[in-house]
């Protein structure tokens, strides 16, 4: 699905070419007030890949990814400058639809945020309200998601129960759903699986080398072992700056900054 997030039109993402560019990053810099927290970064971003956003706590690694769908407009002393190009619209301009944006680029967030309903209506609230009211419409997406959200076999028969009753990785995994559920091009992780317990964690890393097939993904995780399992790309920030990007086996094995080797090896945290 292609949403109108300007008077322009976006074209539909091309699924079959991995590496292309979705997202360009052109000189974006990035304000809390006088704090400069993101530093002139230029990045581009490949379609149908896993990006991992890596670095110690407090140097960028949220902000920019909030930049990306513009949660962090509900910041009233941010302030953003540069350009973050998807296919040919600047999602950072004026006259961005932001409710748009943010079902093109969904966000599934640290802590799992279910709503206190069902797991049906999780997933279908955004759906209706948007104006989808068939309800053969809404159960074929709640399965879909929920399929692809490796959750559906837990959760079939008690599609009606509290998603309150869920475990941490369920629910986490039901946040995931329900982002896949409003048809996004690009998912951005914020430390997803940091609140879990170690098996819910292989779970929701498993569910992300799957999700890669049909969305891209961005990810800020604080674990290298994840960083390294999970994605085709890392970009490694330090106080703002985006010191090294490149492909996570680079990353890893043979990086070309120190400051990069310092970090990965745990010389600092
Ligand atoms: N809502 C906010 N208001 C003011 N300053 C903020 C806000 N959010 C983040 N900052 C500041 O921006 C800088 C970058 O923070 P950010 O949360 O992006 O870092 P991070 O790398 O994601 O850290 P962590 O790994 O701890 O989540 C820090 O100096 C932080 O204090």
């Amino acid at each position: 699905m292609s949403v109108q997030l300007t008077e322009k039109p976006i074209r539909p993402a091309d699924k079959k070419s991995s590496r292309e560019i979705i997202l360009d990053v052109q000189d974006l810099n990035f304000y809390y007030g006088d704090n400069h927290a993101v530093k002139n970064i230029n990045m581009k971003i490949e379609k149908n890949a896993v990006t991992a956003l890596i670095g110690p706590s407090g140097c960028g690694k949220s902000t920019f990814l909030r930049t990306v769908n513009r949660m962090n407009d509900l910041v009233p002393i941010a302030r953003a400058e540069g350009k973050i190009m998807y296919e040919d619209v600047n999602l950072l301009g004026k006259n961005i639809d932001v409710v748009a944006l943010r079902k093109e680029i969904g966000m599934v967030f640290q802590k799992p945020n279910p709503f206190n309903k069902s797991i049906y209506e999780n997933i279908t609230h955004a759906l209706k309200f948007s104006g989808i009211k068939k309800k053969s419409t809404l159960m074929d997406t709640v399965e879909e998601s929920l399929r692809k959200a490796a959750l559906w076999d837990e959760v079939k028969d008690r599609l009606h129960t509290s998603a309150l009753s869920l475990s941490g990785g369920q629910q986490q995994r039901l946040c995931i759903a329900r982002t896949i559920a409003m048809k996004p091009t690009v998912m951005l992780l914020d430390e997803p699986a940091s609140a879990l317990d170690p098996i819910s964690n292989a779970k929701i890393e498993e569910l992300i080398t799957e999700l890669k097939k049909d969305y891209t993904i961005v990810i800020v995780t604080h674990n290298m072992g994840q960083a390294s399992r999970v994605s085709d790309k890392t970009a490694f920030f330090y106080n703002g700056d985006l010191v090294e990007f490149d492909e996570t086996e680079k990353i890893f094995t043979n990086p070309s900054e120190k400051r990069t080797e310092d970090y990965i090896s745990g010389r600092f945290s």
